[in-house]
């Protein structure tokens, strides 16, 4: 157990309600996004206007109400719904006397503080810095600065044009550096993931919003079908557990091998430059020949997080790839499970073992529906091709023959056109 005691960070959490549609689910993900982020909301305050003041974003008398509210309560920080432009977050933080983070600078802390490995590390760096960027006379700068030492240490407040211009050269250098660092390790991913290809075994890839229990079913199919060194990945009920990209190979009890990913998790209106930084990563889902998109179908908010999702894929490019949906938690809800809907929708429970073999069902129909199956006489002197059938591919029956081994085999298609040779009519 976790004894460090962490007070929380008290803050204001602010929206523009402009007609937008789920402007009330997305001030409830900003509420969670700032639990994640070990911050205690004291209060929510909307203004309902066309459109935002461009230069303070709320109306005038809003950013009196904030900064009365604020003072009243000790409340530090102001946390936006949208992310502000730099004047406009210069002019709230003098306006409200707080330091106010922004919805994007909120998740690029999330973010820095989960990132784990090298390359999750540099891409949320190159994010933050592309975000600080024009906002470096902002304590939004400073902040990120002090919290993630995603920069070298800059004091930018006040600070004059010249030393502003050095501030800019030198955040662009640090950029161009982390980038070169970061594109040689994707080489090295990149061989990974064409070795991989090459290799023909079909790749399902893992996706959907942030704790919708993506990990948790890559854990059950490895536990059920990975190989005693395949291990399980990191699975946890909170936001953005996962930040990098897993495979896992799977071999089913018919011998029907296929790779599994898990990635990242998507939230409403994940930041450009975070998406961009991460597309190495999602990389991963967007090869895949199959998405599995799961869904925590016991939260209110599953259809627009299903909204979120299919936006999120589309901003990373990825608009062909047939999909199945994994209606998650059911356990949690009245519902009945494990139920097959359609030949592309499952409602399971990623803790029950039938639901983990309904899904399987689901993905082999999927993935392995150009299989086809054959008869092959072997002649004894190829006892090498037995061999690799039996390892390989699906063996539904054999008989010894006077003149070789006859085998039914359920096989890919090119495997079945390495051994049609063998067919017999
Ligand atoms: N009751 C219940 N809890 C589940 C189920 N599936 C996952 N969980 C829980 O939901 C939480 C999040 O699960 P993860 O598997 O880490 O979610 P994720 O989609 O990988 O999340 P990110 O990595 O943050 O994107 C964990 O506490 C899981 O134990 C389920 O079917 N039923
Ligand atoms: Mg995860």
């Amino acid at each position: 157990m976790d004894t460090t005691i962490q007070t929380a960070e008290p803050v204001i959490i602010t929206g523009l309600d402009t007609g937008q549609q789920d402007f009330d689910y997305s001030m409830v993900e900003l509420a969670e996004l700032a639990q994640a982020n070990h911050m205690e909301v004291i209060t929510r305050i909307d203004q309902v206007i066309d459109r935002p003041n461009p230069a303070t974003y709320f109306g005038k008398g809003k950013v009196e109400e904030i900064r009365d509210v604020a003072d009243a309560n000790h409340v530090p920080t102001i946390i936006t719904n949208d992310e502000l432009s730099p004047s406009q977050l210069r002019n709230l933080e003098e306006g409200t006397g707080c330091r106010i983070l922004d919805r994007t600078a909120l998740i690029l802390e999330i973010f820095a503080n989960r990132a784990q490995t090298k390359e999750a590390k540099l891409q949320v760096q190159i994010a933050e810095l592309q975000y600080r960027l024009p906002r470096l006379q902002t304590s939004a700068s400073e902040r990120l600065d002090q919290q993630t030492g995603g920069g070298s240490g800059f004091t930018n407040r006040g600070a004059g044009e010249t030393k502003l211009e050095m501030d800019r050269r030198t955040i662009q250098h640090h950029i161009a550096h982390l980038r070169q660092e970061l594109a040689s390790i994707d080489k090295s991913e990149q061989t990974k993931r064409k070795l991989r290809a090459k290799s023909a075994i079909p790749t399902a890839a893992l996706v959907g919003y942030t704790n919708s229990g993506k990990s948790t079913i890559m854990n059950g199919l490895v536990r059920k079908y990975g190989a005693a060194e395949e291990k399980t990945v990191f699975e946890k009920n909170m936001l953005f557990a996962t930040l990098d990209t897993s495979v896992r190979q799977l071999t089913l009890p018919d011998q029907k091998r296929f790779l599994l990913s898990d990635t990242v998790g998507f939230v409403s209106k994940l930041p450009t430059h975070l998406v961009e930084s991460f597309k190495s990563t999602l990389a991963e889902a967007a090869n895949a020949d199959l998405l599995i998109q799961v869904i925590d179908y016991s939260d209110p908010h599953y259809k627009q997080m299903m909204a979120t999702t299919a936006k999120t894929l589309k901003q990373i490019g990825i608009e062909d790839i047939p999909m199945i949906n994994v209606f998650n938690k059911a356990d949690k809800t009245e519902i009945e499970f494990p139920i097959l809907e359609g030949d592309d929708q499952v409602v399971i429970s990623a803790k029950q073992d039938a639901s983990l073999d309904l899904l399987v069902d689901v993905i082999k129909k999927h993935l392995f529906k150009d299989y086809v199956t054959a008869t092959l006489l072997i002649p004894f002197t190829d006892g090498h091709v037995v061999s690799y059938l039996n390892e390989h591919t699906n063996i539904l029956d054999t008989e010894y023959k006077s003149n070789g081994t006859l085998l039914t085999v359920e096989m890919s298609t090119q495997d079945y056109q390495r051994y049609n040779k063998y067919e017999q009519a």
